[in-house]
């Protein structure tokens, strides 16, 4: 292998940089010359690129967002997107890509494998965890611990007025997001899609104003709610009008949003992007097809197919314990 490219793509997540410095420095120890697209796919199909040198990266790893900036590409959904990446590519003589992202990403390197017939290799992140063959992505823990401590300062204001907040988290489609973070800040409620299908929210409506009244009546107290974003109708403030409506219940409404994608990537995620960046590398030699996953500890190469076909469900120990204590 003489050279290889990466890109970040899809929604950032803090770890990037630090998996973009363990692929630069792994290249530059195994003379292989490393190329760096700007924007995702958009920046393979524009060319536009540098070459990293181990001096741009060293100094990365505790940063959030990506040096090769990120960006959603709609034009990969089309035949000729595609075909001007490989292009690219080809023009550059790349031997491997290593795409550092989501299922979305993912999915571009599959719809890429008709066009190209270099080695490609995933390198899982997102902050919303809802990738299979891994236990965790990269960003994950990071945006975890920003949105718990977010969370323990809006639970000081809430109790000193003794209100009830809900508090919005990402997660796109999926629950990881809402149930760590609702765990880590005892969340009177947690409302996801595993715990609230959408044919259950009228019962969900009313469990939840039952639990509110009780606490009310016996306490002086806050009550929080951490919601998934895309669950409610109407989100977070959707919430709050139906409380109001149906119960008289005031309450105040936090969106978390941007803030849980950025900042200074935990340790966390800067060894697992270490870690799975310098694997990535390793296995460009010989594989294709293939995102680097670490399970129970161990580095695992997975065929990209069944890390995005396949669903990763919430932990059900985490589930076990929420029901437990409310
Ligand atoms: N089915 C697909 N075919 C080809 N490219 C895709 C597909 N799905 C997503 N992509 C590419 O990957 C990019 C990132 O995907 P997205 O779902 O937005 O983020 P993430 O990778 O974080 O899940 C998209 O903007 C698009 O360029
Ligand atoms: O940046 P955008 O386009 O507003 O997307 C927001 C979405 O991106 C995320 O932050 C990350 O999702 P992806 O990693 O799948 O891109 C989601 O939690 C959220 O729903």
């Amino acid at each position: 292998m003489e050279s290889l490219a990466i890109i970040t793509s899809g929604g950032d997540a803090p770890g990037m940089n630090a998996a973009i410095r363990a692929i630069v420095l792994s290249c530059h120890a195994k003379g292989i010359k490393c190329i760096g697209f700007y924007h995702g796919y958009n920046g393979l199909i524009e060319d536009e690129c540098l070459t990293l040198t181990p001096e741009m990266v060293r100094p990365i790893l505790q940063y959030g967002g990506t040096i090769l900036k990120s960006a959603r590409c709609p034009q990969m959904h089309t035949d000729d997107g595609v075909k001007n990446v490989a292009k690219t590519l080809k023009r550059h003589k790349v031997d491997s890509l290593v795409v550092i992202g989501g299922d979305g990403s993912f999915r571009g390197m599959m719809a890429l494998q008709s066009y190209w017939s270099g080695r490609l290799i995933g390198v899982p992140a997102t902050i919303d965890n809802d990738l299979a063959c891994t236990d965790s992505t990269i960003g994950f823990s990071t945006a975890v611990s920003t949105a718990t401590h977010a969370i323990d300062k809006i639970r000081d204001t809430a109790n000193a007025f003794e209100r009830v907040f809900i508090v919005e988290v990402m997660g796109r489609h999926s629950g990881h997001i809402a149930f760590n973070v609702g765990l880590a800040t005892a969340a009177e409620s947690i409302l996801s899609f595993e715990n609230c299908p959408s044919s259950s929210l009228e019962q969900v409506k009313l469990s939840l104003i039952e639990q509110i009244q009780t606490q009310q009546k016996n306490n002086h107290t806050s009550f929080v709610i951490v919601l998934a974003e895309n669950l409610w109708p109407g989100g977070a403030q959707g919430l709050k009008q139906t409380l109001n409506d149906t119960a008289n219940i005031e309450s105040a409404v936090c969106v978390l949003g941007y803030i849980q994608r950025g900042g200074s990537p935990c340790p966390e995620d800067r060894i697992l992007a270490t870690e799975l960046g310098i694997e990535a590398v390793e296995a460009a030699y010989s594989e294709s097809g293939v995102m680097i996953g670490k399970e129970q500890g161990k580095l695992i190469r997975r065929c990209i197919i069944a890390a995005t076909e396949q669903k990763k469900p919430v932990d059900q120990a985490i589930h076990s314990v929420y029901q437990t204590l409310t």
